[in-house]
């Protein structure tokens, strides 16, 4: 909500979106949803700044090297989701909130993409994404 706020031209395109879909109808129905397009859009940008679960618990399973450092077996490590989604390596002017990035990606939210997980990754993603 304070990112629609900041950017009252966004706030516009959603609330023109949620009122024609609604338009001349009595009562919106939940299939209604699949037609605010842009909205969904918003929702994930809105995911991808402001991941609800920001830092992920995750062990390992055999030990390994990464950037140079030996990680043990069983250790924990967390990982930062808040930080890959504002990662510049991946995401174009990544502090700025663009909905319409989403449009020219293919980056669901499904775990499939590492540098978006705000419904985690694996066997133990999230079952209400
Ligand atoms: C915006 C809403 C939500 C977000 C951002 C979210 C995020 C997450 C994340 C990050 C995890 C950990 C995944 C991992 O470690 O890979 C998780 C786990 C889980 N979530 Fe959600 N969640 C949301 C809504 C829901 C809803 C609506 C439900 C149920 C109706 C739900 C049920 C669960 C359950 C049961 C787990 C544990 C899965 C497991 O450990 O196998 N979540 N969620």
């Amino acid at each position: 909500m304070a990112e629609m706020m900041r950017n009252p031209h966004i706030m516009g395109k959603a609330q023109a979106e949620v009122r024609q879909v609604v338009k001349g109808k009595g009562t919106l129905e939940e299939s209604d949803v699949q037609s605010l397009k842009y909205l969904k859009l918003v929702i994930k940008e809105t995911l991808r700044l402001h991941p609800p679960f920001s830092l992920l618990p995750r062990a390992c399973r055999e030990e390994c090297e990464v950037n140079g450092y030996t990680i043990p077996l069983k250790a924990r490590v967390m990982i930062n989701v808040w930080a890959l989604g504002r990662n510049p390596d991946y995401w174009d002017e990544p502090e700025s909130f663009k909905p319409e990035r989403f449009d020219s990606i293919a980056i669901d939210f499904l775990g499939n993409n590492f540098e978006y997980i705000p419904f985690g990754a694996g066997k133990r993603n999230c079952p209400g994404s």
